[in-house]
Order: structure tokens, then C-alpha cells, then sequence
């Protein structure tokens, strides 16, 4: 329970800190009800309590809107399971006023039915609940295996006969669709709906668990069927024989992913199930107890031994066939242990109730209120207190400038800081007098844990000029008008938006993905693929990616005191990030040797490839894998939220929409070139618009390291030079600087593409218009950058007719190394047609 925060003040009961997912914390409350169920005690019933009602969303069934935009059939099916347990072993009910369990497992059951779908595979439940979301043409079997279980159980729960039928019509679906193959009883992943029978072929551990418990419940309620099942249960065991290895294969093993060292978080916690669902199955079915009794006593022993890990020397690994902590540390693993080592007194616990035989729970057979049937999105709605914290530190710069003046002192962080906003300052500190003013500070401590000290990001003097002429060079304008990379990756993104017309979603989380995507396949010459199916290799190095950034920047804000507290978990993701990178690098090198030393053999297949063009100048591997973060880190969350921002604004200005539209037609092809997105005004109006209100890199900041002069801030009026000592940390605001009214005129919080056009006062606007910086160390990526959101501008509004906001929030920003929307960016499209 040290993992879980959801009970201390300020967590949110039920919810694991992130990178776990919303669906493992459903677990972790199941296993909370067999720790009770199992020992009596009580300490953690409250916890366990608490969580299962605070997640329960508004209409009692496990589809929070803050989830939903991610949420699977199979994600609210675990959450459906911990509260069919509850309701099975009388955990102590919910108070007056609160839904009971066994209402809330009938919620999740009747969302679920209403879900099954013949039109594609002939029947089965989609992964994905809702249409904009990755998976959704994924019908996966933890998906079947969670609602035959609920439903196995509400039939014997309730003695209703309608829920038995829904178990047996999934069985058979799992069977003709042969992702449970009746030879063996192995049961497979999953397949997109598009090809049914191409079936992804891994096995886990829980889908053999869920459908062996929910198998013993049909037979528990079976008079007829009785040996059908008692059959099936037999074969069930018999094939969930290939996860148990070792030399007497009596250990159980998560074998598609632990013997590779591969298995990301969710699958670390599969065993936990396997062995929770093995124990109870010989509740109803008692034969089998004498079967998986050594199975799971070996286990226990197996997985006891690996319990020697942690700071607290107590921690469970993954691995127990190695009987001895292999190094890794989670909820899943500390789930997986504590249920196999339960699992084994289940003889001595007390068989689970029905409604008629001593169950307390009240139910509702009718449960589930306006989401059965519902496809469509119900968004969050922003409190007082979110919107109070979201937008303050822009505004609080804002206020500042406005009362204090254009240069100004403040304290951040217990130390002085020198706040400009003056163009002539800014020309300064990163042009002129630029080797007086390096990175240094929160700019530099929120990227150093992740890239070092060697990187073009985090570097100065030397060692930048070293880095900066590494990749400038691949920077060139034949590689960014390249557009066949960002081809790939945009048809995805419009294939991944919902294809009904109005349909509501987050179009800011799909341009993160699709930034992700096109990154690593222009650097590493593989992507991510976030928007089809990425591997679990690639997901888990996108939650490091995002787990580090984030660390990264709150461990910045601690002050430099504080920044050397050791964070092993920060540690192990940023491992995770530069092995993933170091495996593309490897292989990248491999080819080249292969290919005799020339890049030929990769060049066939693709256009470019950044670490290629690396490659030619022989760097060392650990600076290699530095650089090619860093250009990860600098371009994949702003170029995403640029994005966003542009489809922000135009969704609320249908006339730029259709002049928009108007000059994209006029250019009469589908896929235009780089010269031809060049010459489109509007287009890149449109662009220079949204960044200058919406400036991803809102704020910077330098640190003089001599005692130097800046050219404005001083004198009565603060229009006189300024003597800066040395150390003295400067921060400037883009997003207030891109706001002068002398400069944009005086509408300048209005997005007017066309002010680009004619009545700007100052042209050139070199250093009062800085949205990718300026001077020597100007963004590397800024052609890159601009030519991948004209193109995806341009092929969107060829696919859509308009696009609509969505979302009565208010304009909140999140600040951190770059801004976002904290509440996505809702939007709707209008097809063509
Ligand atoms: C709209 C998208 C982007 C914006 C607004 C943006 C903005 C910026 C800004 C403000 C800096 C200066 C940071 C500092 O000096 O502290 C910067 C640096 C940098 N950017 Fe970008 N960037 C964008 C996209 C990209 C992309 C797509 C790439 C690469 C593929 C990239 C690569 C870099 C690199 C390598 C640097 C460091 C340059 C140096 O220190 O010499 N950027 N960017």
C-alpha cells in the first residue's frame, strides 16, 4: 500500500499515481477485499471502501468522465469484478444512500451487454469503449473473459437465468472466433475487427483465471450442463498448465512477456488474477482443489523468495522461477506475491453467498442509468479549485508586469529573479551577450536528470557548438520538405478521429500520439505507432517519456537544495528511455556494417533517417542516445501543442475556417508539397497566429554568469540600462510579450490571422515575436515544426468540412518546459459529405 496514495490528503481515492492505470487500482481493491477475506482483518476496509464508491462515476457504473477517455471494456470490467467479490463475501456494505455492490457489478454488466456487437466478427465486445479511442477496432479476450465472468457470477448471485445466457453466448463466440482454442484450451489476445482471423497469438495469465472462475460458477448453477462444464473447467486447468515453468513447471510465469524481460506495467500484476481466480474457482468446483493446490503452494514459495527487494529489503520481483529478487519493484508485483501466498488458505475461508443463501448486498437489475448504449464522450467539468490553479502562473506574470513594470525583481524559489519582458532584454541575454547568459537554473534542472550534461539542451559554450554542428546538418531543408514521414502518420490521425459526423472528442490527446509517432520514425527510423498499436515496448517507453518530464519538472521546482534527493523511480525511467533509444541505435549500426558502411540498405526503404545522418559522423553511443533525446524532448510536446492550439482557435472561428478552406482548395491537389504549403498565406497566418497567442514554450530562462549590463530596466522609469550581478537568474514571457499592443495593435488577445497581413506596427518582428526563440541558439526544428502543422492542417480540412469547439470550460493553460491544455482541447469535425 505504500504505492497507493488515494488515502492520504490531497490523493483521490481509488486512483494509483500515475503511470498506473485506472483499471490496476480497481484491482488493487479487489485484491484489498481478499486480504480481508482471506486474514479478517480489517485494517484496509475503509480504503478498499472508499475507493470502489469514489470511482463510480455519475450514473453508478465505473465510467468516471475523467477515465473515459481511455476507458476499455476490460478496464471497467476489473472494477465490476472487486465489487462482485464484495457483494459474494458480504464485504461490509455502502452506506445508506450509496449504491450496493452487487447494483454496481450489474451496472457494469448491463453497460457491457448493451455493447456486444454482431456486425463485426459476429459478436464479442470491443476493447474500446468509445469510437475515438486507440483499440477500438481491437476485440481483445480480457474484454470477453471480465464479462463472462461478471456474468457467470451475477447468475449464480441472483438465480437469474438472463445472465447465464450472456456467459454461454460469450463462450461460444470465444470458440467459433477461435480465440479459445478447444484442443488446447489456450486462449488468445485478441483481433482487429478488420481481419477476424488473424488472431494476435499471445497468451496471460488472466485471461486463462477469469474464464476458469466464471467456468466454475456456470457449473456451480448447472444441472444439465453440469459435465459440459465440469469438461471445460478440466481443460481450462489443463491449458493454463503452459504458464507454470520452472523444473517441476509448478511456477507460475507471465511466459509471453517475463522470460524477455518485457512486461510493462499492467502485465506485471497479471499473476495476481491467475492465482486470486484459480483459488476461488475451487470453491464450486472442489475437485479441482487438488490440482491447483501444489500449483499455487509452489508459487507462493517461489514468489516469497523474491521478497528481499526495495529500500525496505521487502519487495517482491517479477520473476520467481530466479528465487531471488530480480530488481524490479510495482503494485503488480507486490499484488501477484501477497494473492499467491492467500491464495493457498482458501480451504480454511468461507464460500461466497448468493441472494438467497446469507448475501447482503442490495442490487438493481435495471443498473447503469443513461450510459447503457451510450458512445458518445461526457467530459469533465472543470472545478473552481482547477480553474483557480491552472492558468496562475501566466496570469500571476501577467499581474506582475502590469503593476511592477516591463523589467522587475521577484522572489521564486527563495531566490531573487529578474522578470523581463522588454525586446531589447531578451535580444540580449540570447544574442548579443549570449556567452553571458547560459542555461543554467529550473531551465536547465528540468531537463538534466534526463539528458545529462552533454546534450544541445542542456550544454553551453563548447560543448553546445559541439552538439549544435552534430545536428544542424540534418536539419536541412531537403529532409524537413521530406513529406512522406508525416504523410504516414496523418492518415492515421484522421483515420483515428471518430468517423461520425459530431461526435466529441480530444483532439489534443491524438496530436500528442501522432507527434510521438512522427518524431521517432523521422529520428530512430521506427515509430511508435501510438495511433495503430503500439508494441508494449513502445508504450512503456512513452510512459517513461511523459513520467520523466513530468519528474524532471517538479523535481526543477524543489531549488537546486533539494534537486539531489535520490529518485530511483525517475531513475529507472529515464533507464528506459535511453535503452529504448540505445536498441534503435544498435540496430541502426548493425544495418550500416551490414551495408558495408553506407546507409544504402535503410535508404531503400525509407527517405530519411535522422540517426542515419548521425551516424556519419561516428559519435560516441552515450552522446548519440543524449542528442537524440533532446530533439525528442524539444519537439514532440510543442510541435503537439501548437497544434492544438491552431485547431483551439479555428474552432471557434468558423470564417478562418472557410478561407482556410477556401485557399487549400485552391491549390487543387491532395498532398502538397513543401514549396506549395510555403506560398499558402492564410495558412501560415493561420499559424503564426496561434503561436503567438498559444507560445508552447511559454516562458525561458538564462543566468548571467558574470556581473554584465541589460539594456532596459534601469533608471527612474526603468527605460535606462541595468547593472545585473553575477548569478542573477533572468525569466521572460513569450506569452506576455507576443500581447504588446504597440507591437500587435490593439485587439492583441484576439486570434486575427490576417493582422500578418497588413497592420502590424513593427516589421521585422525579430525579437517581439519569439515562439521558437532566437538568436544562436534558435529552435533547430522550427522548418521541421511549421511544415509538419501546415501539412496536417492542410490534409484535415481536405478530410473535414469544419470543426467545432466542444466544452463550455474556460481558456486554461498548464505551465511546465512547455504549456498545454490541462482539459484537452474538445473539439467536433464535420465530414465533407
Ligand atoms: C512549434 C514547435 C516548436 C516550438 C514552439 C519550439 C520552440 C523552441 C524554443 C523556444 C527553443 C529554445 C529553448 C531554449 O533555448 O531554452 C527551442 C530549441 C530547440 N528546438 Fe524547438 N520548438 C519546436 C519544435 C521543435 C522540433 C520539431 C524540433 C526537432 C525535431 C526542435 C528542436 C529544437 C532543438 C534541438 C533546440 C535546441 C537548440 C539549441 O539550444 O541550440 N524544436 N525550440
Amino acid at each position: 500500500m505504500s504505492f497507493y496514495s488515494g488515502h492520504h490528503l490531497g490523493g483521490t481515492p481509488g486512483l494509483l499515481p500515475k503511470p498506473y492505470y485506472w483499471w490496476e487500482a480497481g484491482a488493487l481493491m479487489g485484491s484489498l477485499i481478499d486480504y480481508w477475506y482471506y486474514t479478517g482483518d480489517t485494517r484496509w476496509n475503509d480504503v478498499a471502501q472508499e475507493g470502489l464508491l469514489f470511482q463510480v462515476g455519475p450514473n453508478n457504473d465505473y465510467m468516471p468522465p475523467n477515465q473515459t477517455m481511455t476507458e476499455g471494456n476490460d478496464d471497467q470490467g476489473f472494477w465490476g469484478m472487486a465489487v462482485m467479490s464484495a457483494a459474494e463475501n458480504n464485504f461490509p456494505d455502502p452506506p445508506h444512500g450509496k449504491p450496493g455492490w452487487l447494483a454496481l457489478a450489474q451496472a457494469v454488466f448491463n453497460t457491457q451487454a448493451a455493447r456486444w456487437e454482431k456486425q463485426d466478427c459476429g459478436g464479442g465486445l470491443r476493447w474500446q469503449i468509445f469510437p475515438w479511442n486507440n483499440g477500438y477496432n481491437y476485440k481483445n479476450s480480457i474484454s470477453q473473459a471480465c464479462f463472462f465472468n461478471i456474468a457467470a457470477r451475477l447468475a449464480r448471485y441472483t438465480g437469474n437465468q438472463s445472465y447465464a445466457a450472456w456467459a454461454e453466448r460469450t463462450w461460444d463466440w470465444m470458440v467459433a472466433t477461435h480465440l479459445l482454442d478447444l484442443k488446447t484450451y489456450y486462449i488468445y489476445d485478441g483481433m482487429h475487427v478488420e481481419n477476424c482471423s488473424n488472431i494476435t497469438p499471445y497468451q496471460w495469465t488472466y485471461n486463462a483465471g477469469a474464464f476458469l472462475m466464471g467456468a466454475a460458477a456456470m457449473y456451480n448453477i448447472s444441472d444439465a450442463h453440469a459435465a459440459t462444464w465440469r469438461e471445460r473447467i478440466d481443460g481450462l486447468l489443463n491449458g493454463s498448465l503452459i504458464f507454470f515453468t520452472g523444473d517441476d513447471k509448478n511456477i507460475m510465469t507471465e511466459v509471453a512477456c517475463e522470460p524477455v524481460n518485457l512486461c510493462d506495467l499492467d502485465q506485471q500484476s497479471f499473476k495476481a488474477y491467475l492465482a486470486r481466480w484459480m483459488a476461488a474457482t475451487t470453491k464450486w468446483a472442489p475437485w479441482t482443489y487438488d490440482r491447483v493446490k501444489p500449483l499455487l503452494a509452489a508459487s507462493a514459495v517461489a514468489a516469497t523468495s523474491t521478497c528481499t527487494g526495495g529500500d525496505n529489503g521487502r519487495m517482491c520481483g517479477l520473476k520467481w522461477n530466479t528465487r531471488k529478487w530480480d530488481g524490479t519493484t510495482g503494485v503488480g508485483q507486490q499484488m501477484a506475491a501477497m494473492e499467491a501466498v492467500l491464495a493457498n488458505t482458501i480451504r480454511h475461508s468461507r464460500s461466497p453467498v448468493t441472494d438467497w443463501d446469507g448475501g447482503t448486498s442490495v442490487g438493481d437489475p435495471g443498473a447503469g442509468g443513461a450510459d447503457v448504449g451510450r458512445k458518445n464522450r461526457v467530459f469533465p467539468t472543470v472545478s473552481a479549485a482547477e480553474k483557480a490553479g491552472a492558468h496562475t502562473l501566466l496570469d500571476l506574470y501577467s499581474s506582475r508586469f502590469a503593476s511592477c513594470g516591463t523589467t522587475h525583481y521577484t522572489i521564486a524559489l527563495g531566490r531573487w529573479l529578474l522578470m523581463t519582458n522588454e525586446a531589447e532584454n531578451i535580444k540580449t541575454i540570447l544574442g548579443t551577450n549570449m556567452d553571458d547568459w547560459p542555461i543554467d537554473g529550473p531551465r536547465l534542472l528540468s531537463t538534466l536528470p534526463v539528458l545529462g550534461p552533454d546534450s544541445i539542451f542542456t550544454s553551453n559554450g563548447e560543448a553546445w557548438h559541439r552538439a549544435r554542428a552534430m545536428l544542424k546538418p540534418s536539419f536541412v531543408r531537403d529532409q524537413v520538405a521530406d513529406l512522406q514521414c508525416f504523410d504516414r502518420h496523418i492518415k492515421n490521425l484522421l483515420a483515428a478521429v471518430p468517423a461520425a459526423d459530431g461526435v466529441t472528442f480530444d483532439i489534443q490527446a491524438l496530436l500528442f500520439d501522432m507527434a510521438m509517432d512522427s518524431s521517432t520514425d523521422f529520428l530512430l527510423g521506427h515509430s511508435t505507432s501510438l495511433l495503430t498499436q503500439a508494441s508494449p515496448e513502445a508504450q512503456q517507453f512513452v510512459r517513461d517519456f511523459e513520467y520523466a518530464g513530468r519528474e524532471s519538472a517538479k523535481k526543477a521546482r524543489l531549488g537546486p537544495l533539494l534537486y539531489h534527493l535520490p529518485h530511483r523511480k525517475l531513475r529507472d525511467a529515464v533507464r528506459g528511455l535511453r535503452e529504448y533509444v540505445r536498441f534503435y541505435l544498435k540496430r541502426a549500426i548493425a544495418e550500416k556494417e551490414e551495408a558495408g558502411g553506407s546507409n544504402k540498405a535503410r535508404d531503400r526503404r525509407r527517405n530519411y533517417v535522422f540517426l542515419d545522418e548521425l551516424l556519419k559522423q561516428s559519435p560516441p553511443e552515450d552522446y548519440t542516445v543524449d542528442q537524440i533525446l533532446s530533439v525528442l524532448i524539444a519537439g514532440r510536446d510543442t510541435t503537439a501543442t501548437a497544434m492544438a492550439a491552431v485547431f483551439y482557435f479555428l474552432a471557434r472561428d468558423p470564417a478562418a475556417v472557410e478561407k482556410l478552406r477556401e485557399e487549400i482548395s485552391g491549390v487543387g491537389v491532395e498532398n502538397p508539397t513543401w514549396e506549395q504549403l510555403k506560398h499558402m498565406k492564410y495558412l501560415n497566418n493561420v499559424i503564426k497566429e496561434a503561436l503567438r497567442l498559444f507560445s508552447p514554450v511559454a516562458t525561458n530562462s538564462r543566468t548571467s554568469n558574470k556581473e554584465t549590463i541589460l539594456p532596459r530596466g534601469g533608471g527612474k522609469d526603468g527605460s535606462q540600462p541595468i547593472l545585473i550581478p553575477k548569478g542573477t537568474p533572468v525569466r521572460w514571457s513569450s506569452h506576455e510579450l507576443h500581447r504588446n499592443k504597440d507591437v500587435f495593435g490593439p485587439d492583441p488577445d484576439e486570434f486575427r490571422p490576417e493582422r500578418w497581413d497588413s497592420d502590424l506596427r513593427v516589421r521585422p518582428l525579430s525579437w517581439e515575436y519569439i515562439p521558437f526563440s532566437g538568436g544562436p541558439r534558435i529552435c533547430l526544428g522550427q522548418q521541421f515544426a511549421l511544415t509538419q502543422i501546415a501539412y496536417t492542417l492542410f490534409r484535415f480540412f481536405k478530410t473535414f468540412r469544419a470543426i467545432e469547439a466542444r466544452g463550455s470550460g474556460p481558456f486554461l493553460l498548464r505551465t511546465n518546459l512547455t504549456i498545454s491544455f490541462p482539459y484537452g482541447c474538445l473539439s467536433t469535425f464535420r465530414n465533407l459529405a
